[in-house]
């Protein structure tokens, strides 16, 4: 049989099909091959994708221009692409071009570096600096010229010397030694029995190499982390690959180091901010299974492991696996899929699992592996309510004072607090007493906040930004604006005011500095350096502050009442994680939550400790509503530059929605967020049954509907997460 002489060539552009190209004469190309294709009058990188073109004119086709010296993308990656786009409703080029990244450098292996030998003759000019050259080069090694020169103590011109005279001659260098592998032979740390047996029956599953998905179920501080390494160590003996997701990437110094611990090295890191050059040899490593180990976030699921036995999703609740811009997906579900398609095992771990896959437990989808316990005989912080209705802080404070005098107890025991609040910079609102005036962003349908260190008001949503004014924009008033509500610098103030002298530190994504003073102050509080955190949700994934024994919740009820069918999970989720960073140490922990309903069902579980009964209650909850999942959604979200269009368009695409059974569309709605940078959104949800197919709904449903005109776009968010 003759090679093709055209194949299906996927682009890395929002196009949904692949295109057609001429084979040229002498070139002969596979499913899976890296391609130079033509488009318009750029060159693309392409993948060749599976099928056999349709009929086609070979005059008319344009030829493939070569073949890129990368390793093919394997088949379970093309399929792994292929669904991707199916379920999210995306172009399949869109996907591609997540799967590409970083193939861009990825030029040939660079040429060898080249050094000198001795020659095995003498020198015409035997001078002393010459003989002691010869006699360092004597072994017959080669090596680079300055360290020939160091090694002799003689200039470089000596070496050049020798190398006009033929006495050394220019020779090859060995590459450089590979980076060492994780060692899974260490000794890890001695398991509790729990900890063990869990361990031992991640192991048979990773060395079983099906694909089969555990949900690794443990309390704060039960030693998950040691748990899932086994599983890692399992993988790396049997010689294959292994992924760790993590929502926070950047701040996982902590988790670094306990990697290495156990392993010996560090692992490749992968994420938004690596570098173009350290991505190209993450991409070559993996492809090549020189690199057995990597940590990374969402985006490391396209990476191209030649064998990967092993997918670890930690903190698999988070939400921030869910990739909110481009093509939406949600990385802990397609973390599964790519161990399916792999044949290899999926361990998702959490203190609070999402609902779904406790439910996937539940139903037997999913092994659940419990640790109940904290490691090291620890206890779980004692929970307890304060309602702000009866015993709240003086007008103008928003420490209660229970908490202000826990506050003092800990520190005078000479431990850390630490106080959560989810809500970034000094105050959420800013508003002119005389006039009523709210400053507002331009772009955006948002309140701007005040960031009192930076002297600056900012937006949130769109990062728009200026000074904060003297006086009142709208009345012209002097000294009559005024900060509402607080932020977690404001905390910080209140705290610095209650006691000074303390060392207080505030943790959230403004710190300055970047993710590396993140890291540094994460460290300084992990040595006790500090006597008062005050943090948002970044204060809530993973930490192991040892000094830390009280934790006060400055607002628990800040999302109960979302308009968001995940409000209270979330809620659980967020409390749950952050009273658990309290008694990780030597000392046992407490947390206080400040809230106006103090018989709200998350707040009573939390209190009683009883996360059991919080999943069984909202399950009835989510069952009843049949919201996922045991029903399932999806947001349309229609924007345009201005409301009529948005809101026009909206109300076509509802009126071309088919029928189906078992599926409704609502709204259209205006967006809880009505403007986002300049751009006003319309949202229409739709709600289905578990059986039913959505993505094939709204494909169908976009297929019928008229196309968006002009600036109007459409959003699809297949399981949104987020309801703003
Ligand atoms: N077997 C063990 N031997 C020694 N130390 C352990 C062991 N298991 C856990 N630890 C220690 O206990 C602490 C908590 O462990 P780890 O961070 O893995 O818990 P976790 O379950 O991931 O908690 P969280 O969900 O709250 O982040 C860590 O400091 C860890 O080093
Ligand atoms: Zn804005």
């Amino acid at each position: 049989m003759s090679p093709p002489s055209a194949v299906e060539v996927l682009l890395p552009v929002a196009l949904d099909r692949a295109l057609t190209y001429a084979v040229p004469e002498g070139l002969v190309v596979a499913p899976g091959d890296v391609v130079l294709a033509p488009l318009g009058n750029r060159i693309e990188i392409g993948v060749v994708w599976d099928g056999a073109p349709a009929a086609f004119d070979p005059a008319r086709l344009k030829r493939l221009q070569g073949v890129v010296a990368a390793a093919p993308m394997r088949e379970p990656m093309r399929r792994f692409v292929d669904w991707i786009a199916d379920y999210t409703v995306s172009p399949r080029g869109q996907v591609l071009r997540m799967a590409l990244r970083g193939l861009g450098v990825d030029a040939p292996a660079a040429a060898p570096k080249m050094g000198v030998r001795a020659a095995g003759r003498p020198p015409a000019r035997p001078t002393p600096a010459r003989l002691r050259v010869l006699d360092v080069a004597a072994d017959g090694a080669p090596r680079a010229k300055s360290a020939l020169a160091e090694e002799a103590g003689v200039s470089v011109s000596v070496i050049d010397g020798l190398l006009a005279d033929g006495a050394l001659v220019a020779a090859e260098l060995p590459p450089p030694p590979s980076a060492p592998r994780p060692d899974p032979y260490r000794p890890g740390p001695k398991l509790s029995t729990g900890q063990a047996s869990a361990a031992e029956a991640l192991a048979a599953l990773t060395l079983a190499r099906r694909f089969h998905v555990a949900l690794l179920d443990g309390v704060t501080g039960s030693g998950k982390t040691e748990v899932y390494l086994e599983a890692v160590a399992a993988a790396l003996k049997a010689g294959r690959q292994a992924l760790v997701m993590a929502p926070e990437i950047a701040l996982t110094g902590a988790f670094m180091d306990r990697f290495s611990a156990r392993f010996g090295v560090r692992p490749a890191v992968w994420h938004a901010s690596v570098g173009e050059k350290a991505r190209g040899a993450i991409r070559r490593g993996v492809a090549s299974g020189e690199i057995p180990a990597v940590v990374a976030a969402r985006s490391g699921l396209f990476l191209p492991f030649a064998d990967l036995g092993l997918i670890v999703v930690d903190e698999e609740h988070d939400a921030a696996y869910k990739q909110e811009d481009g093509v939406l997906y949600n990385a802990r579900d397609m973390a599964v899929l790519r161990g399916r398609f792999e044949q290899a095992p999926v361990i998702l771990a959490s203190a609070t699992p999402s609902l779904e896959s406790r439910v996937n437990a539940e139903r037997g989808r999913y092994a659940r592996l419990a640790l109940p316990d904290r490691f090291g005989g620890r206890t779980l912080p004692d929970v307890s309510a304060i309602d702000m209705r009866s015993a709240g802080p003086d007008r103008g404070d928003w420490l209660s004072p229970r908490l202000v005098h826990a506050m003092a107890e800990t520190l005078r025991a000479g431990d850390q607090a630490l106080l959560f609040l989810n809500r970034r910079g000094y105050a959420p609102l800013t508003l002119c007493r005389k006039c009523g005036h709210r400053l507002k962003c331009p772009n955006c349908s948002a309140w701007m906040v005040e960031h009192r260190f930076r002297a600056r008001l900012v937006c949130h949503h769109c990062g728009h930004t200026g000074p904060t004014p003297d006086s009142c924009p709208s009345c012209g008033a002097s000294d009559s604006l005024v900060a509402c509500g607080p932020g977690v610098e404001r905390i910080r103030d209140e705290a610095v005011a209650r006691f000074p002298g303390a060392r207080v530190s505030v943790l959230s994504s403004d710190v300055v500095g970047g993710p590396e003073a993140l890291r540094a102050e994460l460290d300084a509080i992990e040595r006790g350096e500090v006597d008062i955190v005050v943090g948002t949700q970044m204060v809530t994934k993973g930490h192991n502050f040892p000094k830390l024994t009280l934790v006060g919740i400055v607002d628990a009820d800040f999302a109960l009442g979302a308009a968001d069918p995940r409000a209270a999970e979330r809620t659980f989720q967020t409390l749950e994680q952050v009273a658990g960073r309290a008694g990780r140490g030597e000392r046992p922990g407490r947390a206080l939550l400040q809230t106006h309903e103090p018989e709200h069902p998350v707040i009573r579980a939390l209190v009683a400790g009883d996360r059991e009964g919080f999943y069984a209650l909202e399950t009835k909850a989510r069952k009843a509503a049949r919201m996922p999942p045991f029903g399932r959604l999806a947001a349309l979200i229609v924007s345009a530059p201005t409301r009529e269009e948005a809101d026009a368009h909206a109300r076509a695409l509802a009126r071309a929605a088919p029928k189906a059974d078992g599926l409704r569309v609502l709204g259209p709605a205006e967006a809880p967020l009505a403007m986002v940078r300049g751009r006003h959104r319309m949202r229409l949800l739709v709600q289905a049954d578990r059986a039913a197919d959505v993505p094939a709904y709204v494909r169908s449903w976009l297929g019928a509907a008229p196309r968006p005109k002009g600036q109007v776009r459409v959003a699809v968010d297949i399981d949104p997460q987020s309801f703003v």
